[in-house]
């Protein structure tokens, strides 16, 4: 089977869609709708604070704290369910992660903005491990310099996305609003922090 890059040029995604099999996909969005620490947060936008429109957690390896827009989060230790995701896509891609963002979608109207995950702690190049489960969503690209410049895919339950090379530099991310979408989706992006 041949992956073919979605970017045209400046960095590099891959998708694999049915990674994982259709029986782990529906157990495993059944037990990490449970089981997660879900929360929604508040995020400060140009001094104004509002909520995030989804829920969020933080998982990873014992001591990894990560600081970001000033404020240091502490995440929770891995779950069963988040080592057998985060082996399966070690093995499968060869890279290792230490911790993970969990993003839970309750339903069309939440979203994530526009954004490059190019932390200074996530170092240069970052390898993002991107998996879903659940309602499919629209995934958007957007060139930073050239903004005409879009890609979209869909990611669907158990699919598996992989961005790496220099993605995070020059392309925005985004989970725009769908208003015919009903139910709920999970997406764990694993990342290494240094
Ligand atoms: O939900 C997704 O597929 C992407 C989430 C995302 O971009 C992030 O957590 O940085
Ligand atoms: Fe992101």
């Amino acid at each position: 089977m041949k992956i073919e890059n979605i970017l045209p040029l400046d960095g590099e995604v891959l998708l694999y869609t049915d990674f994982f099999s259709k029986k782990d996909s529906d157990k495993l969005m059944f037990s990490l709708t449970k089981d997660i620490r879900w929360k929604q947060e508040p995020v400060t936008i140009m001094g104004k604070k509002i909520m995030q429109p989804r829920l969020t957690a933080w998982y990873g390896d014992e001591g990894k704290a990560y600081t970001y827009t000033g404020i240091t989060m502490h995440p929770f230790s891995w779950t069963e369910d988040l080592i057998f995701i985060k082996e399966k896509i070690e093995k499968f891609s060869g890279y290792k992660f230490n911790s993970a963002l969990l993003n839970f979608y309750r339903n069309g109207s939440d979203s994530v903005g526009w954004h490059r995950d190019n932390e200074k702690s996530l170092g240069t190049n970052p390898v993002i491990g991107s998996v879903s489960f659940g309602a499919d969503r629209y995934f958007h690209f957007k060139h930073f310099k050239d903004q005409k410049l879009k890609r979209k895919i869909l990611l669907t339950h158990g699919s598996l996305l992989l961005m790496k090379g220099s993605t995070q530099h020059w392309w925005l991310h985004s989970i725009q609003k769908e208003a015919t979408v009903a139910s709920s989706r999970i997406n764990i992006t694993f990342r290494t922090i240094f």
